[in-house]
């Protein structure tokens, strides 16, 4: 592929699918979408801890960590790089900034997936136009979009980081699910009610069990590799 730019997209030696048949399981992106604090972190930690147990590759993308590297906020680039590099280039919460974040993290994860891995996301990406773009840049079948599933009333009584009550006090604007948006995914491939009637364990074993099904992943008495 060659783009107007001048640049070369280079093939590899090595396939994806020789990096598959070395991991003994198939890549894909486990995208989990919902509110802050519906519990994506959690499942993503839990199905991460699961796969790494049972001799899957995994890779975990968070919201936070992400804003503080790879998607670093205007604030953390003004102290390391200087006021213009920051107002460029640094991410907030705008619909723009977060479209930037997730063409980022969708990039990210790809990589991820083209390397034989399953990479599990958690970004709340509340915007359809964002994850469908995600969806489209990967092959058929590797985008995963899990809708985490937790009412509003319980993401805003959980509220560990104390978010929902500055939104509330007008202390923090452009809040999803306050004051800017959250689009329900339309067709995902899996809901998962994370609202406290099954512990975040049972709701990794569902996912487990969906990739089982999908035949990502070989079934899980078997050994991966061997
Ligand atoms: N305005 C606003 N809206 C929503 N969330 C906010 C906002 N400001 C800061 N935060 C904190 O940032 C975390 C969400 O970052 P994401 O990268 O997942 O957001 S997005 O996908 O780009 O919309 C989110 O973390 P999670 O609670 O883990 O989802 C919040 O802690
Ligand atoms: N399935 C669940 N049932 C009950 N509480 C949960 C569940 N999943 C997450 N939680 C709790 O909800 C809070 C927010 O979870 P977190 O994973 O940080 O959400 P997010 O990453 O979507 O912001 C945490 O206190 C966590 O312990």
């Amino acid at each position: 592929m060659t783009t107007d730019v001048h640049l070369t997209w280079h093939e590899h030696r090595v396939s994806r699918e020789d990096r598959e048949r070395l991991n003994g399981h198939r890549g894909c992106v486990i995208w989990l979408t919902g509110l802050s604090g519906s519990g994506k972190s959690t499942l993503a930690n839990v199905l991460d801890h699961m796969l790494s147990e049972r001799g899957i590759r995994t890779a975990v993308l968070d919201g936070d960590n992400v804003r503080h590297s790879l998607n670093a906020s205007t604030g953390m680039l003004r102290e390391t790089h200087g006021e213009e590099f920051a107002q460029r280039f640094g991410l907030g919460f705008s619909a723009i900034d977060r479209e930037e974040n997730i063409r980022r993290i969708g990039a990210v994860a790809q990589l991820f997936c083209e390397a034989g891995i399953i990479a599990l996301t958690a970004f709340i990406s509340p915007y359809r136009i964002d994850r469908r773009r995600v969806r489209q840049s990967m092959r058929e079948g590797d985008f995963i979009e899990v809708f985490v599933d937790t009412p509003l009333e319980v993401c805003e009584q959980r509220d560990p980081k104390g978010l929902y009550k500055k939104a509330r006090a007008g202390e923090l604007k452009h809040f999803t699910g306050i004051d800017d948006p959250y689009e329900v995914p339309e067709s995902p491939e899996l809901v998962v009610k994370a609202g406290g009637e099954r512990t975040p364990e049972a709701l990794a074993e569902d996912v487990v069990a969906y990739l089982v099904g999908r035949r990502i992943l070989p079934p899980m008495d078997s050994n991966p590799t061997g």
